[in-house]
């Protein structure tokens, strides 16, 4: 069966030629309500959570796994604060339509370093009780950089109060050197964005609560290079039919990134509008004290939980590897 019938087996929605412009686009419409109907679709709280983290690549892998017909990706919306029956409601009110043939599958980028307690009194009291947890890791360094210049920039559309406040909440201080390190000179391991890269505290509180069969853990690393592989490799903890093809997915040499291309899914391409952000220059003694900062973090997730990626086991360096 191609793609296109197959998606439209099982979907709750289609998508209907649209002229803009003289171009010939595509609308997303919800299929009949007899259909509906039929298909079971309704609003359904995830059988599958991206967990973070942020920076990780969580944008890619929501966008792209939910290109498989059998998933019906939402997108992140971070529920609560508190977790109520009220704001798990509301939450799921966001939600797009799930078939009875699809797992419905949202996330937040938060939920593994900042929102813990929301994810555990979700999966305690609301979440289904075969939910699957996805987490992408990506070299911390890389991590913190990326978030550093993306909140960076969020600070710089802000003004007065409510930037301070923002630069207060983030930890931002000014510049990258007085945001990471401390008074000593050493990496300080209360700035959020440096705390966000210890992964090994937080898989341990993960573990405690959520058993390791459910947990899938995927290198950011090797998703940016190439998503196809990890995807293959969601496909299977979710015991889906395989679907993705090495096909679908190509490389962009003016984003720098690979952009997705199924017949079913015309709404879905890349995920950044224009070329990746430019990381800054980094001074060569910050990149060694950062690496060698993280290095014990980073053989904890192997000797521990056996995460096995290459920049794991990487020695600290000076130089930006890839
Ligand atoms: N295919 C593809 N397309 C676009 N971007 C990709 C892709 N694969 C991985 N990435 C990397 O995702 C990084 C952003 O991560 P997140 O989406 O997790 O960020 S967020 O915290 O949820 O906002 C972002 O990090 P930076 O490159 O450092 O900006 C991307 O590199």
């Amino acid at each position: 069966m191609d793609e296109v019938t197959l998606f439209n087996r099982i979907s709750c929605y289609m998508y209907v030629p649209l002229e803009v412009d003289g171009k010939v686009a595509r609308r997303r419409l919800e299929r009949p309500p007899a259909e509906l109907k039929v298909r079971g679709c309704q609003k359904s709280l995830p059988r599958v959570l991206l967990i973070g983290v942020k920076e990780g690549g969580t944008t890619a892998m929501g966008k792209y796994l939910g290109l498989h017909p059998s998933i019906s990706y939402s997108y992140p919306v971070q529920p609560g604060p508190k977790i109520t029956n009220e704001t798990v409601e509301a939450w799921k009110g966001t939600f797009q339509l799930t078939s009875y043939k699809q797992l419905s599958f949202t996330g937040h980028h938060s939920f593994f370093a900042d929102a813990k307690p929301q994810l555990f009194q979700m999966v305690r009291k609301y979440l289904p009780d075969d939910v699957k947890l996805i987490l992408m890791l990506r070299d911390p360094v890389k991590r913190l950089v990326s978030d550093y210049v993306r909140t960076l920039s969020i600070a710089e559309s802000l003004a007065g109060d409510e930037r301070k406040q923002y630069e207060d909440n983030e930890g931002l201080k000014g510049s990258l050197e007085a945001t990471l390190l401390d008074e000593t000179g050493h990496v300080n391991p209360l700035s959020p964005i440096v705390r966000q890269g210890m992964y090994n505290i937080d898989l341990h509180t993960l573990y405690q609560h959520i058993r390791k069969e459910r947990i899938l853990i995927i290198d950011g690393n090797a998703f940016r290079k190439d998503p196809y592989p990890s995807l293959v490799e969601v496909e299977r903890f979710l015991n889906l039919p395989p679907f993705l093809k090495r096909r679908h997915f190509v490389y962009d040499e003016v984003k720098r990134v690979h952009c997705a291309n199924v017949s079913s899914r015309p709404d879905v391409r890349c995920v950044i509008p224009l070329k990746g952000k430019s990381l800054p220059a980094i001074d060569d003694d910050l990149l060694l004290k950062l690496y060698k900062f993280f290095q014990p973090h980073n053989t904890q997730l192997e000797k521990i939980f056996g995460v096995k990626f290459p920049w794991v086991y990487r020695p600290p360096t000076y130089i930006y590897p890839d």
